[in-house]
């Protein structure tokens, strides 16, 4: 009779601990969200702290431009996840309200943290220490599908971030591209080399608009002294790019995981180097606070082709999708890699995540993306060249 209870006590203490156990789950993940580091800024003296623009870009929100403050002691790493590469995703209306605002959700309230919704091509007014301007979309899709707006965005937009250094004798790092190097007769690309764009081709509003980018710059260095950092950015990816984002990485990493086609561009042959997100914001970090005015290539020198990289994203997921060859986008760069020894030699900086760590943990990223997605009822697939007015975007 008593073993009996006893056997009935368990099962039912055997129920409810199944029952606590995702809960208890749920609380260390809020413990640990509660306990992280933020810069110790309130008890820095006034001349010691910085205010830190970093101008983002909002993927959901078309091409209006959003504004992150930080007042740090400094910028590090998670200051920064919020919004490198991400340059999208402050607000999902796609997915429903509950999402909005779900990428920077933890930094939202933060004492050193103030979210300002302005676009880039209008003037901003406040007072900042430092100007992270990465306000742009940055991949070919996006900042193809809207030309004249990325142009707005790379030219207009500049100006503006460096009237506002100008007024406030804030210090501007410029996010350029390895795409001022166009289709490049050099190989690997080092700083020195001019480049080979096409000013009328469909990239041109990205390649030419972060050109001129560059020489707004140096020209409001040299006739005002404004202070200016130029990061030449190569292919970055990492936890947190948008589902829709279009580029190569999330696009067959998406497709993998969905049993779909990797939809390789062309006979696949155009090689890329791809770093990941850390990596660069070091870099990044590390050149705004160097001395170095002139521009810096930040990006990992392992080269793949496209095609073999398709083939390792299939590997990592583990994926039996087939490889699906489409046209050629135009004007597509047929090689590219970076010559990081000048990062190496003056800012001490190189990649240090091997490429298949990043992939795992992009992958990792994706695959709870989707579950998520799914939960909410929203999948996005991958984003094909999309049509404006007729026309492709890649052609
Ligand atoms: O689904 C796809 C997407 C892309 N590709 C190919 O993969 C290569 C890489 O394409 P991505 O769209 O990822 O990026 P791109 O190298 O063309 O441009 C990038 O360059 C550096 C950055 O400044 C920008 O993020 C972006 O402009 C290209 O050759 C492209 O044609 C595919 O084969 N399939």
């Amino acid at each position: 009779m008593r073993s009996l209870q006893e056997n009935g006590e368990q099962k039912v203490e055997s129920k409810i601990e199944e029952a606590v156990a995702p809960l208890r789950e749920k609380i260390k993940d809020l413990e640990k969200s509660f306990t992280q580091k933020y810069p110790p800024v309130k008890f820095l003296s006034e001349k010691d702290r910085k205010r830190i623009l970093l101008g983002v870009y909002c993927f959901n929100c078309g091409l209006q431009v959003f504004g992150i403050q930080v007042f740090s002691a400094g910028l590090g790493m998670n200051d920064f996840d919020i919004c490198v590469l991400r340059r999208d995703e402050i607000t999902k209306e796609k997915v429903g309200q509950k999402d909005e605002k779900r990428n920077v959700e933890h930094w939202i309230g933060h004492e050193n943290f103030e979210l300002i919704n302005h676009d880039v091509v209008e003037p901003l007014y406040i007072e900042v220490d430092q100007i992270y301007h990465l306000a742009s979309p940055a991949s070919p899709p996006n900042y193809m599908y809207n030309p004249i707006k990325t142009l707005k965005t790379n030219t207009i937009g500049t100006l503006n971030m460096l009237g506002l250094a100008k007024r406030v004798g804030a210090r501007l790092l410029l996010a350029s591209t390895s795409e001022v190097y166009g289709d490049p007769e050099v190989h690997p690309q080092n700083e020195d080399y001019w480049g080979h764009v096409n000013p009328i081709g469909p990239r041109a509003c990205y390649d030419e608009g972060k050109r001129v980018a560059e020489t707004m710059c140096y020209a409001y260095m040299k006739q005002e002294g404004v202070e200016v950092r130029v990061a030449r950015i190569f292919n970055t990816f990492g936890p947190r790019m948008h589902m829709n984002d279009g580029r190569v990485v999330s696009n067959f990493i998406l497709q993998a995981l969905q049993g779909e086609p990797l939809t390789v561009y062309g006979p696949g042959t155009q090689t890329r180097a791809f770093q990941y997100v850390s990596d660069l914001v070091n870099g990044l970090v590390a050149l705004m606070n160097s001395n170095v005015s002139s521009p810096v290539n930040l990006g990992n020198p392992e080269e793949h082709t496209i095609l073999e990289f398709a083939q390792l994203i299939k590997k990592l997921v583990g994926s039996r999708s087939e490889i699906q060859f489409l046209s050629e986008a135009q004007d597509d760069p047929q090689k590219r890699k970076p010559d990081i020894r000048k990062a190496k030699l003056l800012l001490g900086w190189e990649p240090v995540v091997p490429l298949e760590e990043g992939l795992n943990k992009a992958i990792h990223y994706f695959r709870k993306e989707l579950e998520y997605q799914a939960n909410n009822q929203y999948i996005p697939k991958p984003k094909p060249a999309r049509m404006k007015k007729g026309r492709t975007r890649h052609n």
